[in-house]
């Protein structure tokens, strides 16, 4: 395609060009069928960020025997949470996207605002050359994981570096790697957990559910673990808890090494034998609700809850695009126009 000859058209030497916002999330299957799951997890779980196992034996494992397996597991549960508006995550994240572009240019900013799936489409590469048709010279990415992990973020990166390699004029570009302890992102979140304890009464303890990781990332310096411990601080210092009203956890656990602990699901089985019998549970790694929350979370987890011995089980939404969530992405990416 003709990406580049008409740079000096659109954008003009010498000439400042337009600004775009890049919002960057996951991606998610096109539609709940093993066919669209194992096309999704092909290259997702491809991806050498994501599962750092010698390539050649990992590529075995998974043509050999996950691609054959858990595309049909996986297609029951997205069935599941899969709405008339399609995928959560991806219905979300397009009203994340209007949003923000509303909010922006409500505050006199002229900026276009764009969204990619690092996995599935709308892919990165395609997003960015619309960008560049669209005459965007200087880009702000933000990827929607509030804590920098290598297998979300890192990777989120190595998409856009892979593209903007075939390119001959590379835009200015601000990359913001990580927002765990952003002000607006930790009153946000202590907000919609306020909310629903005025709403629901004070449960007897807060879960915050973090996704997982292989504990051997952390080991091989991988802050994600570090940056959830410190949101997790500053949220429950903002909500005044102690100690023992509140417990961090890990979920979404995928193959048999160790990951970061404790585990969601076998916290939330042990909590009744300990007497506590109601939580309220909140997700603070995930911006958009998705099959982790919606299915894992409400749906197995809360069975497992129920199953144990608990009573009062609430999941409070992750902040999709709630007015707290849209201005902080809008503070977050403002400086860099
Ligand atoms: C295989 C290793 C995985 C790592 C490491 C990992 C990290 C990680 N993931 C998210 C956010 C999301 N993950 C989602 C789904 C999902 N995650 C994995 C595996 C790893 N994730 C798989 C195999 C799947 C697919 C679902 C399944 O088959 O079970 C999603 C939801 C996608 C959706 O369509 O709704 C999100 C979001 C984070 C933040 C993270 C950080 C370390
Ligand atoms: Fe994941
Ligand atoms: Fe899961």
């Amino acid at each position: 395609m003709a990406k580049f000859s008409g740079l000096s058209k659109e954008v003009g030497h010498g000439q400042r060009g337009k600004v775009g916002v890049l919002l960057l999330n996951l991606g998610t299957p096109d539609a709940p069928t093993a066919s669209a799951v194992r096309r999704y997890l092909a290259e997702f779980l491809a991806d050498p960020r994501v599962v750092e196992i010698p390539k050649l034996v990992w590529m075995m494992i998974l043509h050999g025997i996950i691609l054959r397996v858990r595309p049909a597991k996986s297609a029951a549960l997205y069935q599941k949470v899969w709405t008339a508006a399609g995928s959560p995550l991806m219905d979300i994240s397009l009203r994340q996207t209007a949003k923000l572009a509303d909010k922006l240019n409500a505050d006199n900013h002229d900026v276009s605002v764009h969204l990619a799936m690092r996995y599935g489409s709308p892919s990165v590469a395609s997003t960015l050359q619309t960008m560049h048709q669209n005459g965007i010279d200087k880009i702000v990415v933000l990827p929607l994981y509030p804590q920098y992990a290598a297998p979300t973020t890192g990777s989120a990166f190595d998409a856009i570096a892979a593209e903007l390699s075939k390119w001959r004029y590379i835009p200015s570009l601000h990359f913001i790697n990580t927002y765990h302890d952003n002000a607006d992102f930790i009153n946000a979140l202590a907000s919609s957990i306020t909310a629903d304890f005025e709403a629901h009464g004070k449960p007897q303890k807060l879960v915050l559910s973090y996704h997982g990781m292989p504990e051997r990332n952390l080991h091989l310096g991988d802050p994600y673990y570090c940056f959830c411990m410190k949101t997790t601080r500053l949220v429950t210092e903002k909500l005044g808890l102690g100690k023992d009203e509140f417990v961090m956890t890990f979920q979404s656990r995928f193959g048999k090494a160790k990951w970061l602990q404790p585990y969601t699901d076998a916290t939330l089985k042990a909590l009744p034998q300990q007497g506590v019998r109601d939580i309220a549970i909140v997700c603070p790694a995930f911006s958009a609700d998705c099959l982790e929350t919606l299915e894992e979370i409400v749906g197995e987890n809360g069975h497992l809850f129920a199953e144990a011995g608990g009573e009062k089980f609430r999941y409070i939404a992750a902040l999709n695009d709630d007015d707290a969530h849209i201005t902080m992405m809008a503070n977050l990416v403002k400086p860099h126009f």
